[in-house]
């Protein structure tokens, strides 16, 4: 899983950028599918999944203890669950590569099931804090060693019968409270997740859709979450929308590269993961939701996003929780507005795959953007669409996301740019360059 070999990549000036585009499936609905079939009594199939590195990295440790998990010739998943309580103890330790969902999640599988599991990860996600995590479930009575700073390598020792518990988020974070819900699945009695700020909802989504008594319920101190422990899931036909976030690095291209026209087909408009698309259209981006539809209980559009002048915003902060992976892509976007672009409010970003205020700063410098740093965010002095100086050498420090967006921004540059590893893009998009190739030619 880990990448041994960087893998250099070379981008310059392309355009226009023209046709359509089918994004791979939504990241976050692929690992919940494949772990709710897996608890699920009975064959679950699931069509569309991200077969990205970080989603295999889920399947695997599914298969680790005990699911049957096979893709058929179809490009159709099979699983065959274990039930609720069903997981069996794996032999060897969980390789999470790349994957915080994928880490966090099942440390609230294992953590209510009577297992130990080991989990370990590459260099980026050994760097994550899981504390957040652990915290949580050690209240409901799991046993965590972690190394040092509450990271990777870690040991979960899991706790059965395990004590519910009612929780008020810290940190808006989906991962930290769908790992809570998880543990609560085979928790007796009712456990409770409040949440002050709303983050990406398809774990509530998805329990329900597989049978388990969950409520949401609005009040003063947020939304609060209720699962009802020792559920039965029964096994579902699952249809993965497409990813926003992917799509994300299409708006942004079309956007900035004059005479663009790009069509984004499938993609997820549920509005906890819409918030890139409201800052672009704040911004002056010409996108247009053709066809919005329901798939598999998700609301889906095609996107149609053209070349348009983009101007400088305040970017709302409110939008961080619904825009949180985005904020990459958003800040190449700001690059080349007019005037200065302020994004605040994102501290976040500190602790994902990189330290993304951070790399992308050090990036978009590389490049001739003048920014500045704060604690929680970047302010981007942007071109005016006019195209960046390029003649850079970027370092994407296991990060996906950084490689993706400084591959669009040297897409409009007066010099090519080097991303010095663009392998872990194939962690969350692995057709991402045969698109790109498909789209535009370079000039
Ligand atoms: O629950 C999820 O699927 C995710 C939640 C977010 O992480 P946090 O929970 O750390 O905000 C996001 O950044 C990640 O890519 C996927
Ligand atoms: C933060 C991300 O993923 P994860 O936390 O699953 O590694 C991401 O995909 O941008």
């Amino acid at each position: 899983m880990s990448h041994l070999e960087p893998r250099p990549f070379t981008v310059s000036a392309r355009g226009p950028l023209r046709g359509t585009v089918t994004v791979p499936g939504d990241k976050s609905i692929s690992h919940r599918a494949l772990m709710f079939s897996a608890l699920a009594v009975g064959e679950s199939r699931i069509e569309g999944l991200l077969e990205g590195e970080d989603v295999l990295a889920t399947a695997a440790a599914m298969r680790a203890m005990g699911a049957d998990v096979a893709r058929g010739d179809d490009g159709v998943w099979r699983v065959h669950g274990v039930g609720v309580g069903g997981l069996l103890q794996p032999q060897t330790a969980l390789d999470m590569g790349n994957s915080g969902t994928s880490t966090r999640l099942l440390m609230g599988l294992v953590a209510s099931h009577a297992i130990t599991a080991t989990f370990t990860g590459d260099a980026s996600l050994s760097g994550r804090p899981m504390g957040r995590v652990i915290e949580p479930l050690s209240r409901m009575g799991a046993d965590i060693t972690a190394s040092p700073g509450g990271r990777l390598p870690l040991m979960v020792r899991g706790m059965n019968p395990a004590v519910p518990i009612e929780y008020s988020l810290p940190v808006a974070s989906a991962q930290v409270k769908s790992a809570i819900l998880l543990a609560g699945l085979n928790t007796p009695g009712i456990t409770r997740v409040i949440e002050p700020v709303s983050t990406r909802d398809h774990s509530e989504r998805m329990l329900r859709g597989f049978g388990a008594e969950l409520s949401v319920e609005d009040a003063p101190q947020g939304k609060i979450i209720s699962i009802t422990g020792e559920a039965e899931l029964k096994p579902q036909h699952i249809l993965v929308p497409g990813d926003p976030s992917s799509a994300g690095f299409w708006m942004v291209a079309a956007s900035i590269v004059p005479g663009s026209e790009i069509l984004i087909r499938n993609v997820c408009m549920n509005p906890t993961r819409t918030g890139l698309i409201t800052a672009l259209k704040l911004m002056g981006a010409d996108v247009a939701e053709i066809d919005r539809r329901d798939v598999g209980g998700e609301a889906v559009a095609d996107l149609r996003v053209r070349h348009a002048p983009l101007r400088a915003i305040e970017v709302p902060p409110e939008l961080a929780p619904s825009m949180i992976d985005e904020y990459p892509i958003l800040f190449v976007a700001a690059s080349f507005a007019q005037g200065r672009t302020v994004a605040r409010g994102a501290h976040e970003l500190r602790v994902k795959e990189s330290d993304r205020i951070a790399t992308m700063r050090s990036a978009l410098e590389a490049a001739g953007v003048h920014t500045e740093e704060f604690e929680d965010g970047l302010a981007i002095h942007g071109s005016g669409g006019e195209p960046l100086a390029g003649n850079a050498q970027i370092a994407s420090k296991l990060d996906h996301r950084i490689a993706m967006s400084m591959t669009v921004a040297g897409l409009h540059v007066r010099a090519p740019v080097t991303i010095d590893d663009a392998s872990p893009v194939a962690t969350s998009y692995p057709d991402f360059f045969h698109t790109l190739d498909a789209l535009g030619t370079p000039r």
